[in-house]
């Protein structure tokens, strides 16, 4: 078996490679719902962690030089034909492993062990109760702990040289350990809220069963990405995408501290941004940051390009491309500015980060929900190779990185506003006439939203307009026959997961009142009560 250390390896990006310096712990993803949840549950008890796909052999997981491995839930059952299975020879490398639900029979199945289909399906709060002594993996929980599960398949009979450590009523063997092989498993999923004590039987995994230290703070996010910046981009010049959101902020101000005056931003205005957006960004980002800014004014550009498309995902696609064209085209003018030394501007820093990533189908099995425009949106002809430093964080973990950096609490606690602005949420042909019906309804709502003091309470909250759709109204005691907009609050934690929110009904029917009332094109206002999943939080 090669163990080459990672960051002597030529596959592995210079981003990745500063972070496998650390200890990672791998999540090997069966195709569970949330496996980057596991991940972010890891780094939540301070050790580093990243997701990997289940196609990857025992082999290629080893060769990474993983401190731990977690193995993710899966809609499949073990027995069945072509269903993932592990390979033996992961657990005998002497790297520590726990499995969680599916990830768990799989190890059961692997090892000699039962696994069948009883009936006694589990969904949901299901209570769990030890059988042993009390055991390491299972410090500081309850004697009888309320769980999450989501299950059909169960343990029935654990591997040779396990000790069974609790039991369900539809589960016999809800969780076991061998301790000389340091190999554990759940049945239940402790990296989701609703399993109180899941992060504590996470954490005694790490600490305890993998020996690993709580070391992985946002400040060795900072040094390592720095470093890692370094590396990649070395005396070359750089543009980055700057959007006056968070992530790219953050991303700009990491660069910054790499490569300093190498670096240019370029704001691009590419017609779809809300009212006063471009002023703010050119206030705000530089007074914070002090990096130079270049403002692409691209407005026919995108429209040309839009002219006659509804699709989202045709939208989507266009508008990731002209992106790139327009950076393309900003290196002249980058250049000129700074002196024309004949140097070609070779990267383009991007604030991308793992929710793009794995909405757009670049989570490695994970399904193509929409092709953000920074990922699944990019040209294949693109001459910028890309610099990506938070593509592993999660927002949150972001706006840590942003506080640590200095960045002012305007830019980091900023709500997020998607790359393809307001052409993703006019459902229907993206036209002039209709962005400034959109961007009169958003100034309105957005100004109502900061004034009630909600503004830091609410993830985002999109407004979208039914541009195709039409409705019957009546004011001023005459037919109108508008458009109607739809409100969309959601709370979120980071943007996988949301529920609408729940805003005063005082408020909602102020900001119906001011749309309906100054926005002449509109003549209902409407609330998105849907939470995600089954909805995303844009339209499209
Ligand atoms: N108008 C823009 N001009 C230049 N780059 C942009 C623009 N909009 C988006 N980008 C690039 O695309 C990336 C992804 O956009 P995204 O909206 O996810 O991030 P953000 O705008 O930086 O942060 P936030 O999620 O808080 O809005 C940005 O980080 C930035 O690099
Ligand atoms: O930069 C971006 N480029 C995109 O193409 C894009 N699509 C969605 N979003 C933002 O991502 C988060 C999740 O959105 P969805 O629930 O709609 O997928 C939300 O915060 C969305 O606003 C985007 N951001
Ligand atoms: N959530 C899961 O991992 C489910 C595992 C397996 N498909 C079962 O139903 O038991
Ligand atoms: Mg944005």
């Amino acid at each position: 078996m090669t163990s080459q250390p990672a960051a002597e390896r030529p596959d592995v990006p210079a981003a990745e490679r500063a972070d496998s310096e650390a200890q990672t712990v791998l999540v090997v993803d069966y195709g569970a719902q949330y496996a980057q949840l596991i991940a972010r549950r890891v780094r939540e008890a301070r050790v580093y962690s990243e997701v990997v796909p289940h196609t990857l052999s025992a082999e290629e997981i080893l060769r990474r030089s993983p401190a731990a491995v977690i193995l993710s839930g899966g809609p499949a059952s073990v027995y069945a034909e072509g269903a993932p299975s592990v390979e033996k020879e992961l657990f005998e490398a002497g790297v520590p492993v726990m499995g969680i639900c599916y990830g768990f029979q799989a190890m059961a199945h692997a090892l000699g062990g039962e696994v069948a289909r009883t009936g006694d399906r589990e969904y949901g709060k299901t209570e769990v109760r030890s059988t042993t002594a009390p055991h390491s993996l299972l410090g500081g929980t309850d004697e009888v702990q309320s769980t999450w599960m989501s299950h059909s398949d169960s343990v029935q009979q654990a591997p040779q040289g396990f000790d069974v450590l609790a039991t369900s009523d539809g589960a016999p063997v809800a969780a076991f350990a061998d301790d000389q092989r340091r190999l554990y498993g759940v049945q239940w999923h402790p990296e989701v809220k609703h399993s109180p004590q899941g992060q504590r039987v996470i954490e005694n995994f790490l600490y305890e069963g993998a020996g690993l230290r709580p070391e992985w703070t946002t400040g060795n996010i900072v040094e390592e990405q720095v470093e890692a910046i370094l590396e990649q981009v070395g005396e070359a010049r750089a543009i980055c995408g700057l959007s006056g959101g968070v992530d790219s902020a953050v991303a700009a101000a990491l660069v910054q501290k790499a490569i300093g005056e190498q670096l240019t931003c370029v704001f691009v205005d590419h017609g779809l941004l809300r009212e006063g957006e471009v002023e703010q960004v050119k206030r705000d980002f530089v007074a914070a940051t002090g990096a130079k800014l270049y403002v692409a004014d691209e407005k026919e550009r995108f429209l040309t390009a839009l002219a006659g498309v509804s699709d989202p995902e045709e939208k989507r696609k266009i508008i990731g491309r002209e992106f790139i064209r327009a950076f393309e085209d900003a290196e002249k003018a980058v250049l000129e500015e700074a002196a024309a030394d004949g140097a070609r501007v070779e990267f383009l820093v991007q604030g991308t980060l793992y929710p793009d990533v794995v909405e757009s189908g670049g989570g490695e099995g994970a399904a193509n929900i929409k092709s953000h425009h920074n990922v699944g949106g990019l040209p294949e002809d693109m001459q910028f190779k890309l610099v990506e430093p938070l593509r592993a964080l999660f927002k949150d973990e972001v706006r840590a990185v942003g506080a640590e950096l200095g960045l002012p609490a305007e830019i980091v606690q900023r709500q997020p506003f998607p790359g393809p602005g307001l052409g993703i949420r006019i459902i229907g042909e993206v036209t002039a006439d209709r962005l400034e019906i959109l961007r009169k309804a958003d100034a309105i709502a957005r100004e109502e939203l900061t004034a009630s003091g909600l503004d830091q309470e609410v993830w985002q909250m999109p407004v979208v307009l039914l541009a195709d759709v039409r409705s019957v109204g009546v004011q001023g005691d005459g037919r109108t026959y508008g458009h109607p907009i739809v409100l969309r609050p959601v709370s979120s934690e980071d943007a996988m997961t949301a529920d609408w929110s729940r805003l005063p009904y005082d408020l909602l029917a102020t900001i119906s009142n001011r749309i309906t009332n100054e926005v002449q094109e509109v003549n209902r206002v409407t609330l998105d009560v849907t939470s995600k999943p089954p909805g995303t939080i844009e339209w499209e």
